[in-house]
């Protein structure tokens, strides 16, 4: 029989704490379902009263199986936990789990309350009691624990137990600061629970300011916690919380915690873990960390020929997982690091079948590593990187010839006298024996502008005839611009990301000494690479 480990979610608290991070009220409640359908157990929703997006999300509370928690701090000194407005506004929220965080260490107490130890204890015991009187299932966020255990073991202990004997569900200890170390964490949880607080009952709640978030959690667990509280894609405050999208994948794939506990997160839940992280990130509008841990879009990506020669006779080789148990896949780019396994596997996820023996297979890596040498970088830009395959085995189309293209930027004076940019392209391509030309503005419908670049992808994108209903859903999603060394030269790199309605999302780079050239050979690319999808390869011209 496994034993039961709970999950406790912050995302939509701390994880709002998070520097620039500002949920709407919408956004609160398309995270909770996500967060419901993973199967965590918890979910903070934020702190009623604090601010109206908080309250609004309260005051209509998603219906969650997980428990929705609100959270709050203990009551005020000098007041009854009746009288005290900031928790009666914690209670007013309904729900059936209650956090409140208080003080464990005798510096905050006198420092940052300015009150004494004993009226510190008793505000804890008091605040607990009366969410117990409520009904409430209570937990007790028990801040700077790890510090104050370290300056005051007793007083620290005091706390908790002023916690538990009000009723408590869980007392969670807090690494608030986030400078604890697994081996101290994992000594100061063995003592609580020698202290006679028992582990099913002690929660752990980290920060990453070590970069030890995650292994501070494991070192709980292992010493007795059996709750992590931690946050989707480790946001938190400053360098954020322990991160549940690591830490979940970890708990039901790897010993000992595989075998020994149970979660409420199913093995079908955890494959939908990458999209959940995804969810946010989309949220937040932030470019998903390629590197993340199961979750990034390299974690499975194996660039190195020695790798990609091995993955190809078995995957476990270079893998730790599958990456398919988290819905993430495997990728083989194309680089200067690559051998003929990482080309064929590249072509071969393309769809190109090429004879091993084909000679034109050695004369691609030739140019890749040439390319390369000039600024390229294919490991990030792999439809760019197919589209020289393609080059070279005489598999790419010209759906089109572009003739030439001028891009302008002003600076002038709007109807209310400030200065604002402008910026127009024009674009003249031949389709067969059709010569087109498109002319675009940057300005969104919010009237910015959104500069040269994105006035010569609009005219590019404005009329391409017969194709033109085909790049119709296509999206500019990510620009990233480099300055890097080409040869001898400094040139500018740009990598640009594009996505449509099917949800396809691929990478295409340029190079040049001028960034306007070097956007468009990216944008060319996206195009050329979206028609052979969804055009193929019959009207190569
Ligand atoms: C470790 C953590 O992450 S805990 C979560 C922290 N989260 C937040 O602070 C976000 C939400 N906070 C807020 O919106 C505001 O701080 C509010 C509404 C809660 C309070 O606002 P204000 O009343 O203006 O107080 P302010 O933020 O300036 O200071 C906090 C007060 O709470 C007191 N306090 C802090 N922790 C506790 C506690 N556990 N129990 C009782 N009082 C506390 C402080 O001593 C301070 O009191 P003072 O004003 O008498 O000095
Ligand atoms: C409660 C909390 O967020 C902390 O102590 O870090």
């Amino acid at each position: 029989m496994k034993e039961r480990l709970y999950l406790f979610d912050t995302t939509l608290r701390d994880g709002q704490q998070t520097q620039g991070v500002q949920f709407s009220t919408a956004e609160k409640r398309q995270i909770a379902a996500a967060l419901d359908v993973l199967g965590v157990d918890y979910i903070e929703g934020g702190w009623p009263g604090a601010n109206p997006t908080d309250s609004e999300f309260f005051a209509d509370v998603p219906r969650t199986r997980a428990a929705m928690t609100a959270f709050g701090m203990t009551k005020r000194v000098g007041r009854s936990a009746e009288n005290d407005d900031v928790l009666a506004a914690v209670l007013d929220a309904g729900t059936g789990a209650v956090c409140l965080v208080g003080k464990t260490h005798e510096f905050h107490v006198r420092t940052a309350l300015g009150c004494s130890l004993e009226e510190n204890v008793e505000a804890i015991r008091a605040s607990v009691a009366h969410c117990v009187a409520k009904g409430r299932e209570a937990l007790f966020d028990a801040e700077h624990f790890f510090d104050g255990y370290r300056a005051n073991p007793s007083y620290a202990l005091d706390c908790l137990k002023a916690a538990l004997g009000a009723g408590a569900r869980w007392v969670v200890l807090c690494d608030t600061n986030g400078g604890t170390l697994p081996a101290e964490v994992g000594r100061v949880v063995a003592g609580v629970i020698a202290a006679g607080v028992p582990g099913e009952r002690l929660g752990i709640h980290c920060h990453d300011d070590t970069g030890n978030a995650v292994a501070n959690s494991l070192a709980a667990v292992d010493a007795g916690c059996r709750q992590i509280q931690g946050t989707l894609n480790g946001l938190g405050e400053r360098c954020g919380n322990a991160n549940l999208t690591t830490i979940i994948p970890t708990l039901l794939l790897k010993e000992p915690y595989a075998g020994r506990f149970e979660t409420g997160v199913t093995r079908e839940a955890l494959a939908g873990m990458v999209r959940v992280s995804r969810t946010l990130d989309d949220i937040l509008n932030r470019v998903p960390l390629r590197s993340a841990p199961y979750v990034g879009a390299s974690a499975f990506a194996h660039k190195a020929g020695l790798h990609a020669s091995a993955i190809l006779k078995d995957p476990s080789t270079y893998e730790h997982v599958d990456p398919a148990v988290v819905g993430n896949e495997r990728v083989i780019p194309m680089s200067n690091q690559a051998g003929q396994s990482n080309l064929r596997a590249r072509l071969a996820a393309a769809g190109i079948e090429v004879d091993p023996k084909d000679a034109r297979l050695g004369r691609i890596l030739e140019v890749v590593k040439e390319r390369e040498d000039q600024g390229y970088a294919y490991d990030g830009a792999q439809a760019s990187f197919e589209l020289v395959a393609r080059g070279e085995l005489g598999l790419l189309p010209e759906f089109f010839e572009v003739k030439r293209y001028r891009v302008t930027v002003e600076r002038r004076k709007n109807k209310y006298n400030q200065m604002v940019s402008l910026s127009e392209a024009v674009v003249v391509v031949k389709i067969g024996e059709t010569k087109m030309l498109s002319v675009s503005e940057s300005m969104d419908e919010t009237g910015t502008d959104r500069g040269p670049v994105n006035a010569l992808a609009k005219a590019l994108g404005k009329d391409l005839g017969p194709y033109q209903a085909v790049i119709d859903d296509m999206k500019l999603v990510d620009f990233k611009v480099r300055i890097t060394q080409g040869g001898t030269e400094a040139v500018t790199r740009v990598i640009i990301d594009s996505e449509d309605s099917q949800g396809r999302r691929w990478s295409t780079v340029g190079v040049s000494a001028n960034i306007v050239d070097a956007s468009f050979e990216a944008l060319l690319d996206a195009i050329n690479w979206k028609l052979i999808r969804d055009v193929g390869q019959a009207v190569a011209g």
